[in-house]
C-alpha cells in the first residue's frame, strides 16, 4: 500500500439530462497537499466541488475522504468531517465587523444578535489574531466588513471558513475580480494556509496558478486531461487544442 490519499475519486461519472458531465474523473489528493484545477467552460470542475461536497451524488464512481464514503453522506456531515467549501461569490455579513464576522464563524453562530452574548475567552481572541493575521486583515479588523475591497472580502471569507478548521479546503475561482496586487497575495495566503491544511482550488487565472506551484489537473469533457507542473500541461498538445483549437 502507498500512503493513503486524504481524497480519492475513482472512476466517478454523472449525468445531467443524459449529459455526461462528469464522465469517468479519478482524481488522488494526498494529506497536505494544494492542488490546482484548471480546464475550459464546462469542464466539469464545479461539478467536481458539488460531487466532493454532497451536493450532487455521483451516478457511478466512488469519492471517500480519510477513507470515509462521501457519496453516503449529505453536505453538514461532509463539513463536519472537514471539508470547507468556498463559493467564488464572497457572503460575508456587509454590516458586521471583520472581526465580529471572523467571531461568528468561530462560534459557528447563525445569527448576528447572539453575539451580544458571546463571552470570549483568551483562546478565542488568540485564535481570531491569528487567523486576521493569515486573511491580511489586522488593520481592518474594526471596519465593516461591506466597506472591504472586494478581494479583502473574499480573504475574510476564507478566515470565516478557516475558523470551522477544515482539513481541506475548497476554493472557488477566488481571483476572480481581484486585482494583480491582491491576485498575487492571495497566492501567497493559500501557500500558508496549505502549510496546515489541503487545498484544491479551481481557477481559470494562470499567472495565479503558477503562483500557486503546485500540481496542476486540467479537466476536460468531465475527466483528467492531463496532471502535473503548469509547464509541463501547458506544453501539452491535447491541452493546447483543448485551450486554443477547436
Ligand atoms: N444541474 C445541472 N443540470 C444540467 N447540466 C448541468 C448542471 N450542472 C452542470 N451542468 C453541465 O455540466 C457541464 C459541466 O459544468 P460545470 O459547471 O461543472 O463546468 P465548469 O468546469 O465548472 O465550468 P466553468 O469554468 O464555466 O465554471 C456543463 O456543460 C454544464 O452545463
Amino acid at each position: 500500500m502507498t500512503t493513503a490519499a486524504l481524497l480519492d475519486l475513482r472512476d466517478v461519472s454523472v449525468s445531467f439530462d443524459g449529459f455526461r458531465a462528469i464522465n469517468g474523473l479519478s482524481l488522488t489528493l494526498a494529506p497536505g497537499e494544494m492542488r490546482a484545477i484548471v480546464g475550459p467552460n464546462g469542464a466539469g470542475k464545479t461539478t467536481m466541488m458539488d460531487i466532493i461536497t454532497g451536493k450532487t451524488r455521483p451516478d457511478t464512481g466512488s469519492v471517500t475522504f480519510r477513507g470515509h464514503d462521501l457519496t453516503r453522506l449529505d453536505e453538514p456531515a461532509i463539513a463536519e468531517l472537514g471539508i470547507g467549501r468556498k463559493f467564488q461569490k464572497p457572503t460575508v455579513f456587509e454590516a458586521l465587523s471583520v472581526w465580529d464576522n471572523l467571531l461568528l464563524a468561530l462560534k459557528g453562530l447563525r445569527r448576528p444578535h447572539r453575539l451580544l452574548f458571546a463571552r470570549l475567552t483568551p483562546d478565542e481572541i488568540r485564535r481570531i489574531e491569528g487567523l486576521l493575521a493569515t486573511i491580511r486583515l489586522g488593520a481592518e479588523s474594526t471596519r465593516a466588513a461591506g466597506g472591504l475591497s472586494h478581494g479583502q472580502k473574499q480573504w475574510l471569507e476564507i478566515g470565516m471558513l478557516l475558523a470551522q478548521e477544515p482539513d481541506l479546503l475548497l476554493v472557488d475561482e477566488p481571483v476572480a475580480g481581484m486585482t494583480d496586487a491582491e491576485t498575487a497575495e492571495t497566492a501567497g495566503l493559500l501557500r500558508e494556509i496549505n502549510r496546515t491544511r489541503s487545498v484544491v482550488v479551481v481557477e481559470h487565472d494562470m499567472d495565479f496558478v503558477r503562483a500557486l506551484d503546485v500540481t496542476v489537473t486540467v479537466l476536460h469533457e468531465g475527466a483528467v486531461l492531463a496532471e502535473g507542473p503548469l509547464d509541463t500541461v501547458s506544453n501539452d498538445p491535447r491541452v493546447i487544442e483543448v485551450y486554443l483549437g477547436r
